[in-house]
């Protein structure tokens, strides 16, 4: 059956009983302590009890063939599982990202009429699990808006809280090492292979589980909360390690150097990948060339990216880069000392 098919309060009878249920084993897990979700799906609005500390919130969108594909060159198909499991490791990428714990989220399905219903009862299904797997184990899913559009468009908030002051972008200093946990690389191997025609993929073994670091990649929530505590500047990587470091050295106004031969410790998972997409593009990108490309400049692998006093680094983090004085506005971060010529995405020019 297709969207058309259905009215707006068939479809909501479809999503909702997967969310409610979500919402229950939350509250379950709560026991003994107040809910900060008083009422959930079915009003005007939501009602939060937000009991202490600062909150924190952040809204991210995914458009079909912006974000995603419904179907890509490689015969893969992302269906609402997949979109539902990104949008909740985009949107708690930024509020670990202040070392926030995530509290709630909404959620805002557009859907064209030739949309599978099933695809909304996946993305709740996607949604609740990644939710669940990235630990953020109290966080329920307070309601949202459905309606029709041209293609699909799904728009995420997410609402956190934070018991100590939230860390910004703004305040590395010189002397700060910056340092990296969770994926990087990840989610643009698996673009580049998800955009792969499929008979040039069957040279490599087991092909499909490189995309899975860009249809479902991980997150890194728990580093965020545990960087929360020495962290002096922290973002995630959603437009790749070398763009969203320089947003942390302007933000900061300091310089910042990343070693490459840090950076090749996340190159070996990817190597036979890279492998494949140089043989694919007539080696005119060498396999060594690609890893850098997906490691420096590849974006939504959502890992966190911090900068911490030398001797404060938690378990879990890869140093990757040092903050100097030296703001230069034109090369804010550099590689090696010198100027790296592809920085990262930007949806306008990328
Ligand atoms: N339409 C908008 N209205 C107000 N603020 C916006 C808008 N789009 C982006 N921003 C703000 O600009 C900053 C950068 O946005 P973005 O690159 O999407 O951040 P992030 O990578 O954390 O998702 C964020 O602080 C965001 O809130
Ligand atoms: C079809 C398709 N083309 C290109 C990309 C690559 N891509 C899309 S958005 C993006 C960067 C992240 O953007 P956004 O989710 O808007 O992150 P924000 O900076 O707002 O957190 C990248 C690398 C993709 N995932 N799918
Ligand atoms: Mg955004």
């Amino acid at each position: 059956m297709k969207i058309s098919d259905l009215s707006e309060s068939q479809l909501l009878a479809l999503f909702l009983p997967i969310i409610d249920e979500h919402n229950q084993r939350v509250a379950q897990r709560q026991q003994g302590e107040s809910p900060v979700l008083t009422l959930g799906p079915g009003d005007d609005c939501a009602v939060l009890n937000l009991l202490q500390g600062k909150t924190v919130m952040t809204i991210d969108t995914q458009t079909e063939n912006q974000d995603f594909r419904r179907v890509w060159a490689s015969g893969y198909e992302s269906g609402g599982y997949d979109v539902g499991w990104k949008a909740s490791v985009q949107n708690l990428g930024d509020i670990a990202a202040m070392g926030a714990q995530p509290q709630t989220l909404l959620v805002s399905l557009s859907l064209p009429g030739d949309v599978e219903s099933d695809w909304v009862k996946d993305f709740a299904r996607g949604i609740c699990d990644s939710t669940l797997a990235q630990g953020a184990d109290f966080c329920t899913i307070a309601g949202g808006d459905l309606g029709r559009s041209s293609e699909i468009s799904v728009t995420v908030t997410a609402v956190g809280s934070s018991s100590g002051e939230p860390v910004r972008r703004d305040s590395a200093t010189p002397g700060d090492v910056l340092a990296v946990a969770g994926s990087l690389g990840a989610a643009a191997c698996g673009l580049d292979l998800l955009e792969t025609p499929q008979q040039q993929l069957e040279e490599l073994d087991d092909y499909q589980r490189f995309f899975t670091g860009q249809t479902r990649p991980a997150g890194a929530l728990c580093y965020g909360l545990v960087a929360a505590q020495s962290a002096h500047a922290m973002m995630d990587i959603s437009d790749g390690l070398l763009r969203d470091a320089g947003r942390i050295a302007r933000a900061s106004g300091i310089g910042i150097n990343i070693d490459s031969q840090k950076l090749a410790a996340f190159f070996e998972p990817l190597r036979p990948a890279a492998a494949c997409v140089s043989a694919w593009g007539g080696k005119q990108e060498s396999p060594e060339q690609i890893l850098l490309r997906w490691v420096a400049t590849g974006g939504e692998d959502h890992a966190m990216l911090a900068a911490f006093a030398p001797d404060r680094v938690p378990t879990g983090f890869t140093v990757v880069g040092r903050c100097g004085s030296e703001f230069a506005p034109e090369a804010p971060v550099t590689v090696d000392g010198r100027v790296f010529d592809r920085s990262g995405w930007d949806h306008f020019s990328g």
